[in-house]
């Protein structure tokens, strides 16, 4: 059994256009020998169904950065509208409650309304909408320096939470991440089976290096929007690779290019 774990947000989908056509041929070609592909974003639940419909996949989701998990029948995917509408609103009031010199200098999908979350991240309005149906994490900017950044971090994992960078966003949110959650999806799937499951994460950005250097395959997806992943050991051992081209292109000719070599 093999997985494709994968970030959505200049990794699947490009990064301005939010297109995943490019990586058509390649996610025809998993379905066709039965791979499924798990995607795994810091987006929400109500942003992702409508992206794995168009896809064509119906298999658990990785959402909020690993905060949250969709579609596994254990865990999270029971968890009370109550429970899981509780890490966002904790964190809001936690946002309210930081000496203001720190917590001033964030801003966040919650201090935004549609039209200007819709015009931060190029995403049209009704995705907009469903990008600001948060339960666990928030995304938004942080505008002080990196020793700012830091007390900042610090204060919040105090509070039991933590801060991650993605593509675009700084993105407050409880301690866990896409690798935690990946490790439960990969559990699940191993089930019965004799033979460990093959992973590979594609990933583009800090909040996917976790997940990238758990799976048996790391691809680095090239994103020129932001500075490149650092070279890590596992890298240097051949488990990570990087493509060359970006987004979704990418994506398309790495996944061609380990089904070529029989690792997929
Ligand atoms: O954190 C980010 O930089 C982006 C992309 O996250 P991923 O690369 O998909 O994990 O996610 C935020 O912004 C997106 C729009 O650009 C929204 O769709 C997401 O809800 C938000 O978390």
């Amino acid at each position: 059994m093999k997985l494709v774990f994968t970030d959505l947000d200049g990794t699947l989908l490009d990064h301005d256009s939010y297109s995943f056509e490019a990586a058509r041929p390649a996610l025809d070609l998993l379905a066709a020998r039965g791979i499924p592909v798990i995607l795994a974003s810091s987006k929400t639940e109500a942003e992702m169904r409508p992206i794995a419909e168009a896809i064509g996949i119906s298999h658990p989701m990785i959402v909020e950065n690993g905060a949250g998990v969709a579609g596994l029948e254990s865990g999270d995917a029971a968890a009370t509208e109550e429970e899981t509408a509780s890490p966002y609103k904790r964190l809001r009031a936690l946002l309210r409650e930081l000496p203001k010199e720190l917590s001033a200098k964030f801003e966040g999908f919650g201090d935004w309304d549609v039209a200007r979350v819709a015009q931060e991240t190029g995403l049209p309005p009704a995705s907009a909408e469903r990008a600001r149906k948060r339960r666990f994490s928030e995304p938004g900017r942080f505008a002080g320096t990196e020793d700012e950044k830091r007390a900042f971090i610090d204060l919040l994992e105090a509070e039991g939470f933590t801060a991650v960078q993605g593509g675009r966003f700084f993105t407050l949110m409880p301690q866990t991440s896409k690798a935690e959650r990946m490790a439960q999806v990969v559990a699940h799937y191993q089930r019965g089976l004799v033979e460990p499951v093959r992973t590979v994460a594609l990933g583009d950005a800090p909040n996917d290096l976790a997940m990238l250097e758990a799976a048996d395959c790391g691809i680095i997806i090239a994103n020129p929007a932001h500075k490149a992943l650092p070279v890590t050991e596992r890298e240097r051992e051949g488990a990570i690779l990087r493509s060359e081209r970006s987004g979704p292109e990418g994506w398309n000719i790495m996944i061609h290019q380990l089904v070529a070599t029989g690792f997929l």
